[in-house]
């Protein structure tokens, strides 16, 4: 697992010539107003390309079956979730752009924000035919440690008929949600505490690359996030 954190917030900042300042702007617009961001088309296309490469390259046995919970509560269970997923590293030239292009979208949404956004971890995905994430959340209120989850698509030419689709409800009452295709380049950003969601089964193999950023809860010997 790779996490970025960084104390010179202002080191990039003003960019305005950034290709990314649209995207980002209206992502934070989105968060602001509605808590989740729904962008098609949206990541840069060479990013997209390079992640795309990279995981449709990795053997399996990079991959590993995806957990639930963290550290000492992790553990596995295939009636919640059956993807495989791998953690991303800068040590790929892949990895290297996703990390340092997630790491200027945090500095962004805590100028805009205030979000406190600290560290950034992120997974490859891969949902074989048939895989499928039940309705979860990916913290709970007041534990104060995952706080906006963020979900980037590989996956050109997918269509309806291929499922796969992630759905997103508004609260815990919520049935109906909104349904998200994870077709090549959409970026999904959400606040971590306020959404349900789940990942339906897909008719074909489903690439996506998600990613969770969180506070720095440090407290006096405690690290956290863990190193
Ligand atoms: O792949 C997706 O659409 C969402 C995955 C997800 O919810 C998760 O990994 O927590
Ligand atoms: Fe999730």
């Amino acid at each position: 697992m790779s996490k970025t954190s960084n104390d010179s917030d202002s080191a990039s900042w003003p960019d305005t010539s950034s290709p990314n300042q649209a995207l980002f702007t209206k992502m934070a617009d989105d968060l602001a107003s509605k808590g989740l961001s729904i962008l098609p088309a949206a990541l840069p296309d060479e990013l997209c390309l390079a992640l795309r490469a990279q995981q449709i390259s990795m053997d399996d046995d990079q991959f590993r079956q995806a957990g639930i919970g963290r550290g000492t509560d992790a553990g596995h269970n295939e009636l919640v979730r059956t993807d495989q997923i791998c953690w991303i590293s800068k040590q790929t030239p892949a990895g290297s752009m996703w990390l340092e292009w997630a790491d200027s979208l945090r500095l962004f949404l805590n100028r805009e924000l205030m979000l406190g956004l600290f560290a950034f971890e992120s997974h490859f995905a891969h949902y074989r035919p048939g895989a499928f994430y039940k309705r979860h959340q990916d913290a709970f209120v007041g534990e104060a440690n995952r706080v906006l989850s963020l979900v980037v698509y590989l996956n050109p030419g997918w269509c309806s008929d291929d499922g796969g689709e992630l759905v997103i409800y508004q609260d815990s009452v919520d049935q109906q949600g909104v349904r998200v295709m994870p077709l090549m380049g959409t970026v999904v950003a959400f606040l971590s505490e306020g959404f349900p969601h789940e990942v339906l089964p897909a008719q074909k193999d489903r690439y996506s690359v998600a990613g969770w950023y969180r506070m720095n809860t440090t407290k006096s010997g405690r690290v956290d996030p863990p190193e």
